[in-house]
């Protein structure tokens, strides 16, 4: 059974492939945090920006199947996509803990070309096109390579050097968001600052949340 917070159609806000347009099916649950604030504090990732708890977000819910699942993420895909190439990414929550090879093998059969959006703390099964590692704290990464390593900054458990040896086809810093966590302090000057000095790291902005989409 997989267990969908919610899915829908939007552009892809960060990393590489910004501006690209995507199903994004967003998973329940996480390894890193319980999702609920009373337990923030003490998770091992501390600043997530989303809820991934439960099954009933827009276009969310349980399915039996790989078959299903494929199904209903396939169907957000618009009807007069042209010649693009539809694209599905799968996040969370923590997607590794539900994404298996029947599911890619089901949205590659649909046409589908496949992203993930992962902690990294947890093995990734095959058929991935495109992997995107963001590492948390002091978590210990199992994915030591993929298409892109998103670092959110800055976490002084996670420093980017601890990285940058890793083989990744991108290497990007995102400014902490820590609207959700009442605090309006901007975390923008420190990640320009930091890939000015070290010009292996590009700038992801969240863009979808400065456009005000999904
Ligand atoms: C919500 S996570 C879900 C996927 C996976 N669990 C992960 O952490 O990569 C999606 C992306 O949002 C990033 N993110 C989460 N909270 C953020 C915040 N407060 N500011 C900036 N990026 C954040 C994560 O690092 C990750 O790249
Ligand atoms: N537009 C948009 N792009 C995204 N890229 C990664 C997201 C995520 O929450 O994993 C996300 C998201 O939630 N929305
Ligand atoms: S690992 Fe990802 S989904 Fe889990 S709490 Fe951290 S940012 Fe949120
Ligand atoms: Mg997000």
């Amino acid at each position: 059974m997989y267990h969908v917070k919610e899915a829908f159609y939007s552009l892809q806000g960060e990393g590489a492939r910004t501006g690209r347009a995507s199903v994004f099916c967003r998973f329940s649950g996480c390894n890193l945090w319980s999702g609920r604030e009373q337990d923030r504090a003490q998770a091992a990732c501390r600043f997530c920006d989303t809820d991934f708890i439960g099954t009933d977000g827009q276009h969310g819910g349980r399915f039996a199947t790989a078959e299903a699942l494929a199904d209903h993420l396939a169907a957000l895909w618009p009807a007069e996509g042209g010649v693009a190439t539809p694209y599905v990414v799968f996040t969370g929550g923590e997607p590794l803990l539900q994404l298996d090879e029947s599911l890619i093998e089901a949205m590659h059969a649909r046409g589908f070309e496949v992203a993930v959006e992962t902690n990294g703390t947890l093995p990734a099964p095959a058929g991935i096109d495109w992997l995107c590692v963001s590492p948390k704290a002091a978590t210990p990464l199992v994915i030591t390579e993929g298409d892109e390593l998103k670092l959110v900054y800055p976490q002084p458990e996670a420093l980017p050097e601890r990285f940058s040896e890793f083989a990744f086809r991108h290497f990007f810093l995102q400014p902490m968001d820590t609207a959700v966590l009442g605090d309006d302090t901007s975390h923008l000057d420190a990640t320009l600052a930091y890939c000015l000095a070290h010009p292996q790291w590009r700038l992801s902005l969240q863009t979808h949340k400065i456009t005000g989409i999904d």
